[in-house]
């Protein structure tokens, strides 16, 4: 049982006294950083940098272009009326996204009505739209008040032959016509190919290139099916990066697991945009989940994340989506998982309690959570146990403590422990040494003292439901 899940489960809340004397144990965390050679907050990677490769390195310097109002709208689940838009562009706006990217215009008529109504909100972050490579939606896209309009067609063969059927000469003559225009209304406008990793590449460097050229603001890659590994993306961002002076956006989609480190290896190739969605929800699986993509690069660079993000606000994102798609937050989440924070086996809640740094490279306080320490397990140990005697008030040695986390793991071994009950156990515990019908490893009268207290506390609920018991006919009169 983990914390988020139930108020009574067997866990040990270590409260913000204890946490600053844990804290204070002063031991370095790994991840050190230093200003990068452009001026920019880098990581140090390793102790020969700098590299030339260091130079690209955009793990501490990358926008998030935030697509969960688009891309997230493919989640089969998905369905947002305008209140629930507005509620979760507002959100992603507090929580301090670079880009909101919203729904084609084209789409329906009430898409358009929300893209206009999300643009009059005057939110900090700016907002796009997403459109087909097409003047017909770009003409409606400009009309909305975006701050920029994401323009996308494919360029792999399964796409320009099953799916718009357009060769690369009408694809880049129609770029340039859609992006002119949309430069012509002064606001930015992004070019991507869909199913970048399945495209020739002399097609993508040479379109990529032409619109660079007439200064396009971004360009994209996208891996529509996900089908890219690290080393390819780092490729593929690396070689673009030689090529074109504008920024270079990725969009990563989740089929094989790949899209939180895809982007990661985007950001080290020199990629300066990062498309995801609340909790990765998109097309199929979805693509690079918002809350993991925050926790690789504050695990990279801490500091420089907590600068741009309100990172306490994370968990109340992720619900407000996850409520309005209907699924559950997944247990293994990164950050914001129900057992992301809590501990268990008894060398780790040792090491943790004397430093969190031994078993945690994200730190629970700065996303506005609590580190649990779960007890009531035949995994646990003494020292476990003794962070509970002390938050308990009790005294106990540490034999005694020895003794007692022995008789838990005993009766962990039939079924784990709740919180109550491990309580019950110490305090009873504590309470027959006091009284001297105790002593060290006279298991015996443990168990006498335990079974005399489950009968009292059974005595106490009898009592308890009898007043309700007698006033039923009453109120049934
Ligand atoms: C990989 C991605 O996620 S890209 C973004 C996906 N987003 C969307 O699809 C937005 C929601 N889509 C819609 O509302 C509709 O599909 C619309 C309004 C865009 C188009 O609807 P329809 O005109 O009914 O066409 P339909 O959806 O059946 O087919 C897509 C059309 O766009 C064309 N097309 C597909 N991709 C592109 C592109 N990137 N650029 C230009 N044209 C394209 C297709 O050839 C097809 O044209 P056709 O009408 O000549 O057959
Ligand atoms: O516009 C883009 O870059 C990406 C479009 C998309 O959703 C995809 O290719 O999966
Ligand atoms: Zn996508």
């Amino acid at each position: 049982m983990c914390p988020h899940q139930n108020e009574d489960s067997p866990v040990a809340v270590i409260n913000k006294d204890q946490m600053t004397a844990i804290d204070m144990s002063g031991a370095p965390r790994l991840n050190g950083t230093t200003n990068g050679v452009n001026g920019h907050h880098q990581q140090r990677h390793n102790p020969y940098a700098p590299r030339a490769s260091d130079f690209l390195n955009n793990v501490s310097n990358f926008k998030i272009i935030e697509s969960t109002l688009r891309e997230g709208e493919q989640f089969a689940n998905a369905f947002f009326d305008t209140q629930t838009k507005v509620a979760i562009a507002k959100a992603l706006d507090a929580f301090g996204v670079e880009y909101i990217e919203l729904t084609s215009p084209a789409a329906s008529e009430q898409s358009r009505l929300d893209c206009e109504a999300i643009c009059k909100l005057g939110l900090r972050s700016k907002i796009l739209t997403h459109i087909r490579c097409h003047m017909d939606d770009a003409r409606i896209a400009v009309e909305t008040g975006v701050d920029g309009v994401d323009v996308v067609i494919g360029t792999s063969s399964y796409l320009r032959e099953f799916s718009h059927g357009k060769d690369m000469a009408y694809i880049t003559k129609t770029a340039i016509e859609v992006i002119n225009f949309v430069k012509s209304k002064g606001i930015e406008v992004r070019f991507s190919t869909e199913d970048s990793f399945r495209s020739d590449l002399v097609d993508l460097l040479s379109i990529y290139q032409t619109v660079d050229k007439i200064g396009v603001n971004r360009v994209g890659i996208a891996d529509t099916v996900g089908c890219a590994n690290p080393r390819q993306v780092y490729d593929l961002v690396r070689t673009l990066r030689g090529v074109v002076g504008c920024d270079i956006e990725i969009h990563l989609h989740n089929d094989t697991g790949m899209a939180i480190a895809n982007a990661y290896c985007a950001l080290e190739a020199g990629a300066t945009h990062i498309d995801t969605s609340v909790l990765g929800i998109g097309e199929r699986v979805g693509i690079t989940p918002l809350g993991g993509l925050v926790a690789c690069l504050y695990a990279a660079d801490p500091e420089y994340v907590k600068s741009k993000y309100n990172l306490g606000m994370l968990r109340e994102i992720e619900n407000l989506v996850a409520e309005a798609v209907e699924v559950n937050v997944p247990f293994m989440n990164p950050i914001t998982g129900y057992c992301a924070f809590t501990h268990k086996a008894g060398i780790h809640a040792k090491a943790i309690l004397n430093n969190p740094s031994t078993y945690e490279i994200l730190k629970p306080e700065d996303f506005g959570l609590t580190r649990y320490v779960s007890i009531g397990h035949r995994l646990t140990g003494w020292n476990a146990v003794k962070s509970r005697v002390e938050q308990l008030g009790l005294k106990l040695t540490d034999e005694e403590i020895k003794d007692a986390t022995a008789k838990i793991k005993e009766l962990a071994d039939v079924r784990t422990q709740s919180m109550d009950d491990v309580d019950s156990l110490l305090r009873v515990y504590h309470s027959g040494i006091q009284s001297g019908e105790l002593a060290v490893g006279q298991g015996e009268a443990l168990d006498r003292l335990l079974r005399k207290h489950r009968q009292s506390v059974a005595q106490e609920n009898e009592a308890e439901i009898q007043p309700v018991t007698t006033a039923t006919p009453v109120t049934s009169a």
